[in-house]
C-alpha cells in the first residue's frame, strides 16, 4: 500500500574538525533513509544545512564493535573515510548520550578504526594502516613507486598516491599559498588514473616536523581541514625522506597532530571535534518508524 507522504523530522547536529564541517545524524535512534539527491541538497550551503560530509551513526553490524558510522560527501557519494569527522563522531556519541566509553570501536565502510576521547576533549584516532599498492588506492600505475608523473594540463605533475581508506594524491609545493588548487585540484581529482576520483594534497614541508597542507577534497573542493589528506600527506613526506615520525600538519583551519613510525605500522592522528548547534529536519516522505529512543529519554509530545 502506498505509504502517505507525510513531512517527518530528523534531529541532527552540525559539527566541525577544524573548519571542515559536517551534519551528523544519528541513525541508532531514529530511521535515517536519505537518497543521494537529498545529501546534495542538504549540503546546500544556501537551499539546505550546508557541509562538506554528511556523518550517519548506525548501530554496530558486528559484536565486537560500537558503532557504524557512513560518511556521504557534499555531492551525495558514499566514501569509506573521514579522519576530521572521526574525532565528531567520537564527541558526537558521547554527548547524545549513546555511549559513555573513552575508547570507542567503529567500523567503516574500510575496516575498523579506534577512537580514544581524551581528559582536553582532544580525539585520538588510530586510523589504520596507510595503503600504498596502485592497485588498492586505486590508481593506475606499472609498480609501486615513492612518487609518480601524471600528465594533465599540458604539464607533468609529480606526486604520491596513498590510500587511507579513501584515495590521496599528494603533491609536495614551495608554497601552499601559491599552489595551483583551484585548477590542478578538480583536474585531478577526476584524472583518468584514479578510477575512483582522488583528494589532492598541496603539502608544503617547512621542517621535518612542521608541514602546511591545502586539500581539494573528492567530492566536495577545498575545504579548511582534511583528516585523511594530513595523514596521506605525512605517509608520502615520510617514505620521501622529509619528515619525522610526529609531525605537526598545518591547515587553514589549524593544526592536526600526525603520528607515523613508518610501514606495517597504524597511522595516528589527534586534534580537536567541534558541536556547533543541533536542529530539527523536516523531509517530505513516507510514514517512518521512529526508533523507540534509548532509556532515560522518552520525547515529550
Ligand atoms: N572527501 C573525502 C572524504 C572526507 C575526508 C575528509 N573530510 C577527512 O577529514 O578525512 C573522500 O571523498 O574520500
Amino acid at each position: 500500500m502506498a505509504a502517505s507522504r507525510q513531512s517527518r523530522q530528523l534531529r541532527f547536529t552540525k559539527m566541525h574538525g577544524l573548519g571542515n564541517d559536517f551534519m551528523v545524524i544519528d541513525g541508532v535512534t531514529q530511521e535515517v533513509q536519505l537518497d543521494q539527491a537529498q545529501i546534495r541538497r542538504l549540503a546546500d550551503r544556501h537551499f539546505g544545512v550546508g557541509f562538506d560530509q554528511l556523518l550517519l551513526v548506525e548501530p554496530p553490524g558486528r559484536p565486537d564493535v560500537d558503532f557504524r558510522y557512513r560518511i556521504f560527501n557534499a555531492d551525495g557519494g558514499e566514501v569509506e573515510q573521514c579522519g576530521n569527522g572521526a574525532r565528531c563522531f567520537a564527541r558526537f556519541v558521547r554527548e547524545q548520550g549513546l555511549t559513555r566509553k573513552d575508547i570507542i570501536d567503529v567500523e567503516t565502510n574500510t575496516g575498523l578504526i579506534q577512537l580514544s576521547i581524551k581528559p582536553d576533549g582532544a580525539v585520538r584516532v588510530d586510523m589504520g594502516l596507510p595503503e600504498l599498492d596502485p592497485a588498492a588506492i586505486p590508481f593506475k600505475a606499472e609498480s609501486r613507486e615513492l612518487s609518480y608523473a601524471v600528465e594533465t594540463q599540458g604539464q607533468t605533475w609529480t606526486l604520491s598516491a596513498v590510500s587511507m581508506g579513501n584515495p590521496h594524491a599528494v603533491l609536495v609545493v614551495d608554497s601552499v599559498e601559491r599552489a595551483p588548487v583551484e585548477t590542478l585540484g578538480p583536474e585531478l581529482e577526476s584524472h583518468p588514473r584514479f578510477p575512483a576520483r582522488v583528494n589532492v594534497g598541496f603539502m608544503q614541508v617547512e621542517s621535518p616536523d612542521r608541514v602546511r597542507l591545502r586539500v581539494f577534497e573528492r567530492g566536495v573542493g577545498e575545504t579548511r581541514a582534511c583528516g585523511t589528506g594530513a595523514c596521506a600527506a605525512v605517509v608520502a613526506g615520510r617514505l620521501r625522506g622529509l619528515l619525522d615520525e610526529r609531525v605537526e600538519v598545518l591547515l587553514a583551519g589549524g593544526s592536526l597532530i600526525i603520528e607515523w613510525p613508518g610501514e606495517g605500522h597504524p597511522v595516528m592522528m589527534e586534534g580537536p571535534a567541534t558541536t556547533v548547534f543541533e536542529g530539527q529536519l523536516w523531509l517530505a516522505g513516507s510514514n517512518s518508524r521512529r526508533r523507540p529512543r534509548r532509556s532515560g529519554g522518552a520525547r515529550k509530545k
